[in-house]
């Protein structure tokens, strides 16, 4: 079998080292954007630059050459950046296996269509489009590289193409759950760097455990509200690609997201920010698009609305404290009635 992993950053390069260990004689071919990252893992068996002090099995391949790396592949990992799947979806489609599985295992929303990367990859391979998975739970790719335990979960509509990519995936330390729900496993990878940027903006600011405990519970009600709006099942959020992603990325010394946000208590800019990096802090880009989200469904979510006023219209982190803190008086819990989600046939 061969299985193709597009984007060799941190997250790639973790998940194809996976693949590669469980399926020694399959033929598992990480595509890198950078020729020098394709002979540095030959060379080496290292990402020096995204996943440093991992070393990489023997078996794995690299190329930068796209149609190389998806040539006769019966399933196809996505995992670049947010800002770039589009585009490569695009170049991916005249290529692919006509009855190929694709997985996305990308956190983000695209800035101006709003749309979920699942979505983007449907419609720039529309004859795929109910193939498509969705992988994302807390999965810090540094400790996923060093066989830390940890465990993630793959939405996919239909039961039986979940259940093949739980199969290929697990590992005595991933654990892969299964989910009918691929919008709210999306949502709430996507949704918790904004809370994580907070989280990294509070901790910057000297605050306590209070105050980020705060953050996480009541971005994680924000999360859901949005959710339940636009048909993803709460229970989902109550899950690893929930709360379980919310509490590591908020929490966790590797979140590009958390420490985004103490930089930016600090003053440093956007560009200051994502310039001390040369991961993808895929929160600042997210911000702007769950913000227009809640805007265009009208669903109230405060925390996302002062991180985009920090983010975009130079707030004081200290004068979106206040607001947070002193706006109008609400209850905690709000009752709704939604449909359950089932696997389709
Ligand atoms: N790093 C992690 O622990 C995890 C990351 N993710 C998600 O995976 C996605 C990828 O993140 P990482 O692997 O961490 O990336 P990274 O931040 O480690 O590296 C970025 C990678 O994207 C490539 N890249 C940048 N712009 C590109 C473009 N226009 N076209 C193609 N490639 C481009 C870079 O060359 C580099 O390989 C993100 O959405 C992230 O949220 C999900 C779970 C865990
Ligand atoms: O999604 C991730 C881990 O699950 C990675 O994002 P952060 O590095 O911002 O936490």
């Amino acid at each position: 079998m061969k299985i193709a992993v597009i984007g060799a950053g941190s997250w790639g390069t973790a998940i194809s080292a996976m693949l590669a260990e469980k399926h020694p004689a399959s033929d598992i071919r990480l595509w890198a954007r950078s020729p020098e990252t394709v002979a540095e893992i030959h060379q080496v068996k290292e990402n020096r630059r995204y996943l440093p002090g991992v070393l990489l099995p023997q078996s794995l391949q690299c190329t930068s050459d796209l149609k190389e790396s998806l040539a006769g592949a019966a399933v196809v990992v996505m995992v670049t950046p947010s800002h770039a799947v589009r585009e490569i979806a695009r170049k991916v489609a005249p290529i692919i296996s006509p009855d190929a599985v694709i997985v996305s295992a990308t956190k983000g929303l695209e800035e101006v269509s709003l749309k979920r990367m699942s979505q983007i990859i449907a419609e720039e391979i529309p004859g795929l489009a109910s193939r498509i998975a969705v992988m994302s739970g807390p999965n810090h790719a540094e400790e996923v590289g060093r066989k830390y335990p940890s465990t993630t979960v793959i939405a996919a509509k239909k039961k039986a193409i979940a259940e093949q990519l739980q199969d290929l995936f697990m590992l005595p330390y991933f654990r892969v759950y299964t989910n009918p729900d691929v919008m709210g496993v999306e949502l709430g990878g996507a949704l918790k760097n904004i809370i994580a940027l907070g989280a990294g903006i509070a901790d910057g600011m000297g605050f306590g455990d209070n105050s980020k405990a705060a953050l996480m519970t009541r971005g994680l009600a924000e999360i859901v509200r949005l959710g339940i709006a636009l048909g993803a099942r709460p229970l989902t959020f109550a899950g690893l690609s929930g709360v379980g992603d919310l509490m590591v990325t908020c929490t966790s010394k590797h979140s590009r997201n958390y420490r985004a946000g103490l930089l930016l208590a600090q003053g440093k800019t956007i560009s200051e920010v994502c310039g001390a990096t040369n991961m993808v802090v895929e929160g600042i880009r997210t911000a702007k698009a769950a913000y227009s989200l809640a805007q265009q469904n009208q669903i109230v979510m405060p925390i996302t609305e002062q991180m985009y006023h920090v983010l975009y219209n130079h707030k004081p982190a200290k004068e979106a404290v206040l607001e947070l803190m002193t706006r109008g008086k609400t209850h905690e819990v709000e009752e709704v009635a939604v449909e359950p989600i089932d696997w389709e046939n």
